[in-house]
């Protein structure tokens, strides 16, 4: 099975090209085998680049551990450049279905290759206290401080939380030292909370300045990773909300920078950043 390795700031993935593949077995059971680091390719998981009845693609996402995941912030960047590079198309703007709605992205090419996409990641919805609230301009601007927070017990610890979807779930955490946390031990405890029946991607984020976030992600069904798109995005939401931030915020991960803006006028998060393509080959499966 020929496929392609790409990596958004660090979280990377394999993808296969399904105008031109079929897959040999079930896509959760190859996300394991390609993903394994040692015995595989090595990857977060693998992503299918399949044809869309509604958009202009569609992105079919699963996790190193099989579960499928209903968006991908790096991955969806990764799939923008592959379809422009490789000449599946000619536009600069395009429409990706995904499990959590289309998407829509913006691609600045040079020299015939993609740099950089800013993708509408579309409106958060604050899931804290069990609400499920869209969080449309209106409900941004009168939403008390008391709603968005939520104290969850994780090791016989409270632990302050604020809880977004940006189409999948995202429990955000405010420390002082994002480097100083034992990640591979308090990450798991909270993604399998009982809290989250479907588990969670957990977020820890410590404030630089109102503009410039750090932040480290245990994402779900795949461990730490050298970053989240989705993960940024509800991030920089959580700041806004809890007024640490302004709309606009560089989100400082592990593998690199995002810029993500929370639009006041439309209630959507665009998320911008790079894309990149590392190699092809055949996967013998
Ligand atoms: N682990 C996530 C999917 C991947 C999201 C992440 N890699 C991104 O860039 O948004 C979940 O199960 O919801």
């Amino acid at each position: 099975m020929k496929f392609t390795k790409m990596h958004g700031i660090g979280n990377d993935y394999v993808y296969v090209n399904c105008f031109e593949e079929e897959l040999a077995m079930d896509p959760g059971r190859l996300a394991e085998l390609v993903s394994d680091r040692h015995c595989g390719i090595g990857s977060d998981g693998l992503i299918l680049i399949k044809p869309s009845a509604v958009a202009d693609f569609c992105m079919d996402m699963y996790n190193s551990d099989g579960s499928r995941g209903a968006m991908c912030g790096n991955g969806i960047r990764c799939v923008a450049k592959y379809v422009y590079d490789h000449g599946m198309t000619n536009m600069t703007t395009i429409r990706i279905e995904t499990l959590s709605g289309i998407k829509t992205i913006d691609l600045t090419v040079k020299d015939g290759k993609v740099r950089l996409a800013n993708v509408d990641m579309g409106m958060p919805v604050l899931l804290s206290q069990g609400v499920n609230r869209e969080l449309t301009p209106e409900v941004r601007k009168e939403i008390a401080d008391s709603e968005i927070w939520e104290v969850l017990d994780v090791q016989d610890k409270e632990m302050s939380m604020i809880h977004i979807s940006m189409g999948n779930p995202h429990a955000v955490f405010f420390v002082d030292d994002v480097d100083n946390i034992e990640i591979e031990k308090i990450g798991p405890a909270i993604e399998t909370h009982p809290r989250f029946p479907d588990r969670t991607n957990v977020e820890f984020v410590q404030i630089v300045d109102e503009s410039h976030v750090k932040m480290r992600v245990w994402e779900r069904g795949a461990g730490e990773t050298m970053a989240c798109g989705t993960g940024a995005c509800a991030v920089a939401v959580a700041c806004r909300l809890a007024g640490y931030s302004q709309d606009k915020v560089d989100v400082r991960l592990l593998g690199g920078t995002l810029t993500i803006f929370w639009n006041p006028d439309n209630g959507h998060v665009e998320m911008c950043g790079p894309a990149t393509e590392v190699f092809t080959g055949e996967f013998n499966v």
